[in-house]
């Protein structure tokens, strides 16, 4: 019997939905298990010396938060997601655990469930949520309870400029202010509101005008990221719908017509940015896993 985990990649926030928001999109984390009932836990993967190969990595340490006397797995880690830019990484990882202890613990556990127990290991919805589920997904955590609605995101080419360094979501949330006026409160809030019902109507234009007017995370995180507003004013100058920091950053989402796109790498080549430009499109399924 095989057993493959598959796990997309998400982008969080999109502009006013701190910690509500989130997009699957089709970069993937997967999982493969190569030998069952091993006496210790190995992760082959080549992700960096960082990432540990033993019951330290965090695909094993969230299956075993799930099930702790899970018995140990050989796994082979393959990932196109790039690790601390703000496509999820973290996240992948924590959904595939929860899959991976999921399906060897045989707990049957729900996406729903699935949602709630990676909510609870991430601390926050908008990645593990979208990565689960696919597609656009609005979610929140309440009195202990995840809500949350899939929802799908218009029809539009997404293209991630992905910077050559690290941003650590912990760092990237020490910028934050403790306090928010309660005007700036009210208006982030009404913001984020209609943000929701352009994403529903598809209505693309005012999408990304709501997009581009948060006022929670992304003023407070540009300085952490020289080359977001630039990307911005350069996406207004071709005709971009919006430009939003992706998760914790530093990838930065620009929204645009598919015969736009070369337009707009050629100018942000040109003042410069000469990282990664990656075209994604929208995941509509989430994480799936596969059984032969
Ligand atoms: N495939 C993986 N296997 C094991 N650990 C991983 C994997 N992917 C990510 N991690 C862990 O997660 C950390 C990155 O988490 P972090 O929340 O800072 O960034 P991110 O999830 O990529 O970005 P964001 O949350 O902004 O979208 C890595 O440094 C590593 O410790
Ligand atoms: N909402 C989270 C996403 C990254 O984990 C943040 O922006 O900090």
């Amino acid at each position: 019997m095989s057993v493959k985990i598959i796990v997309p990649a998400t982008s969080a926030n999109i502009g006013p939905g701190f910690d509500s928001l989130g997009l699957a999109v089709t970069s993937y984390l997967t999982v493969t298990v190569v030998e069952e009932n091993v006496d210790a836990w190995y992760v082959d993967h080549n992700l960096g010396e960082k990432i540990p190969h033993d019951e330290e990595n965090l695909i094993v340490k969230t299956a075993l938060e799930l099930v702790p006397d899970l018995q140990p797995l050989t796994v082979k880690v393959e990932s196109d997601i790039p690790l601390t830019r703000g496509l999820g990484s973290s996240s992948s990882a924590i959904v595939a655990g929860l899959m991976l202890a999921n399906h060897f613990g045989n707990l049957n556990l729900s996406k729903q469930e699935l949602v709630q127990r990676a909510t609870e290991i991430e601390g926050h919805p908008d990645n593990v949520a979208p990565a689960i589920l696919g597609d656009f997904v609005v979610a929140t955590y309440l009195d202990g309870e995840i809500m949350y609605e899939k929802i799908s995101f218009p029809d539009v080419s997404l293209l991630a400029y992905i910077p050559d360094y690290w941003l650590a979501t912990k760092k990237s949330r020490g910028v934050l202010p403790a306090n928010l006026d309660f005007k700036d409160a009210v208006r982030a809030n009404a913001i984020g509101n209609a943000l929701v019902a352009k994403i529903v109507s598809g209505n693309k234009k005012d999408m990304g005008k709501l997009m581009e007017a948060d006022l929670l995370h992304e003023p407070y995180r540009d300085k952490l990221v020289p080359h977001f507003l630039k990307l911005r004013y350069l996406g207004h100058e071709v005709g971009a719908f919006a430009t939003y920091l992706s998760g914790a950053g530093p990838t930065t989402m620009t929204l645009i017509e598919k015969d736009k796109i070369d337009e707009f790498i050629k100018v942000a080549q040109e003042s410069g940015l000469n990282d990664e430009y990656r075209l994604l499109e929208v995941d509509r399924n989430g994480a799936r896993i596969e059984v032969e």
